[in-house]
């Protein structure tokens, strides 16, 4: 599909977070690899996207990219109308803190705080109190209300998960991004991870991208977009596990490999 029909087709809300000719180059001379090599895409609001491609495509470099971790050798990045290639590291700073919610692979819990303290963490540092009703709403949706007292260390994998995931929405983020956030859990803890965050789209209107190699957790997104050699190749909407498996099959016929999205 060309770049021009990706850019267009997504909703007909204003879009939470775009890429605009995104490159990322590492290295020089031989070793010069391009983790993206001009992308261009939309998140539109209140969507549940998912980033699918093998193993070296660049899923992890664009999330970083979009979410202002790490900054393009050119392209833009815009999270709502703000240029994140204007503004400076104090702003950089703030944004990520203020504007984006994270839920990584590995929980990146506090051990020795509890699970509310650990929810309650980005507002403490930002020096916010936290809106009760959300924190309610929020805790009653992962369904933590009696595990707020504990620490990580005493909470199973598919708990810790939810916590981060808690975490993640209490403030409020524009766009949560979650990197492989069930790569960790088994498939039913995986599966109550993928319903809050669905629910989340559902209920509060919170736009999420989601880097999975996984075609049943995509199915639970609105849309899949699929990169391979730093370059968007296809996507798909309102997928199913079963359509994406397909998509990915088809794709990795056209790159002669059996598996481009699990790559792995
Ligand atoms: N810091 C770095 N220095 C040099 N090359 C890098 C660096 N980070 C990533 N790359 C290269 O950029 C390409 C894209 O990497 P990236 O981690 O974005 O892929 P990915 O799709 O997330 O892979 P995976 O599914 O294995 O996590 C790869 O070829 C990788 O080796």
């Amino acid at each position: 599909m060309p770049e021009s029909d990706v850019l267009r087709m997504p909703s007909t809300r204003p879009p939470a977070a775009r890429a605009v000719d995104l490159l990322k180059v590492y290295g020089e001379g031989a070793a010069r690899v391009a983790a993206l090599d001009g992308v261009s895409l939309e998140f539109g609001a209140g969507e549940f996207t998912a980033v699918m491609g093998p193993s070296g495509s660049g899923k992890s470099t664009l999330m970083h990219c979009m979410a202002a971790l790490d900054t393009p050798t050119s392209g833009h990045v815009y999270l709502g109308d703000v240029d994140l290639s204007g503004l400076g590291d104090k702003a950089l700073t703030r944004l990520r803190r203020d504007r984006i919610g994270f839920v990584f692979q590995a929980f990146n819990l506090v051990p020795t705080l509890t699970a509310r303290e650990n929810i309650e963490l980005p507002l403490a540092v930002a020096g916010r109190r936290p809106d009760r009703d959300w924190f309610d709403a929020v805790v009653d949706a992962v369904g933590l209300r009696e595990r707020l007292g504990h620490r990580p260390g005493e909470l199973s994998g598919g708990e810790q998960q939810r916590v981060a995931s808690a975490r993640a929405l209490v403030s409020r983020p524009e766009v949560v991004f979650a990197d492989e956030p069930t790569g960790n859990l088994d498939s039913n803890a995986g599966a109550e991870i993928l319903a809050f965050l669905r629910e989340s789209v559902d209920e509060f209107g919170q736009t999420i991208v989601m880097v999975t190699h996984d075609a049943s957790a995509a199915g639970y997104t609105d849309r899949v977009v699929f990169l391979a050699d730093g370059h968007i190749v296809d996507e798909l909407a309102d997928p199913t596990a079963q359509r994406v498996l397909e998509k990915m099959a088809r794709l990795g016929a056209d790159v002669g490999e059996p598996h481009p999205v699990l790559g792995r």
